[in-house]
């Protein structure tokens, strides 16, 4: 991994974010975008390490990841209330890869509706973006579809929607993202191609526990039994389409335990018909 000198700049404002990356580019870096909701773990420093390895003899790479907890992929009943944060340990985690230039970590990412524009929620729900608030969405209709697109109505609007900020606010050359989450990666990759964003997407491979489970933020919330009932989930279907491992990380969640669907795995799976 290729070393940076001291800790990462810490950067709350999106105008400083833009600017601190005009700057990195103009001394002839590339920029390196990893986005994340926190509570980092080794997945996300492996998506650091590939990041961090996008520097040549020529661009030295300045690594970038974005920490917020984006609201607009969170539908009403979803988590984003629980969902789990310790940005001191994050930042901790980060100085020490000695790899990350900077940390963008936002208090807020969007135009609220409300009293001077600063009140209310940004909500999932079309009325409440009216308004003087956000109201602008990106859909990557057909792959938002399906899997987790089927059971978390608003969630790859609200990514694509977040991703496309991030991009626009840091303008990275490179950006990366993990297979964990291969639907995402997919909508990210089409949105790319589709909106003309000169960026390079990289999908970095999943990591794992020692037991197999995928590691995730969000675990720290699961049981014993719910664990062990997802690694048995988990490794059935690696058993069964142990070349596809990317029908391995397509969960869906009730509540907060994470399942995998397998008929629809087999139904919407890359090869089979929805095209992901
Ligand atoms: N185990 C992992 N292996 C590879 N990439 C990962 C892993 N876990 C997360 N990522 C990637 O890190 C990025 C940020 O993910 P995020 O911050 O939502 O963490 P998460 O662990 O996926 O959280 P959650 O439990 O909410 O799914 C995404 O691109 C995601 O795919
Ligand atoms: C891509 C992302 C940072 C957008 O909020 C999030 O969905 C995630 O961490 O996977
Ligand atoms: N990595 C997925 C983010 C989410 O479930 O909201």
């Amino acid at each position: 991994m290729a070393a940076v000198a001291g800790e990462p700049e810490v950067i709350r404002d999106k105008a400083a974010m833009r600017a601190w990356a005009r700057r990195r580019r103009a001394e002839g870096k590339t920029v390196a975008l990893v986005p994340t909701m926190g509570f980092l773990h080794d997945g996300h420093l492996s998506l650091v390490s590939a990041a961090a390895a996008a520097a040549s003899a020529t661009s030295p790479v300045a690594v970038v990841v974005s920490i917020y907890v984006n609201p607009s992929q969170f539908a009403p009943t979803e988590d984003l209330a629980t969902y789990p944060s310790d940005l001191a340990g994050d930042l901790r985690k980060l100085a020490a890869t000695g790899a990350v230039a900077a940390v963008f970590c936002p208090p807020d990412l969007y135009v609220r509706a409300g009293a001077g524009g600063s009140g209310g929620a940004v909500s999932c729900l079309e009325e409440a973006g009216c308004g003087d608030g956000h109201e602008t969405w990106i859909r990557v209709e057909r792959l938002e579809k399906g899997l987790c697109g089927s059971r978390r109505p608003v969630f790859f609007r609200g990514v694509a929607t977040v991703v496309a900020k991030l991009f626009n606010i840091v303008e990275p050359d490179i950006a990366v993202f993990g297979k964990k989450d291969y639907q995402q990666w997919r909508v990210i990759c089409r949105m790319v191609r589709d909106l003309d964003f000169a960026i390079d997407i990289i999908g970095s491979e999943i990591v794992r526990e020692a037991d197999g489970l995928a590691m995730s933020s969000r675990n720290v919330h699961l049981s014993h039994e719910e664990r062990e009932k997802i690694v048995e989930q988990e490794s059935l279907v690696a058993l069964e389409r142990i070349d596809r491992p990317a029908a391995i990380c397509v969960a869906a969640w009730f509540g907060k335990v994470r399942l995998i669907d397998n008929m629809e795995i087999q139904t919407h799976h890359p090869d089979g018909g929805a095209g992901i």
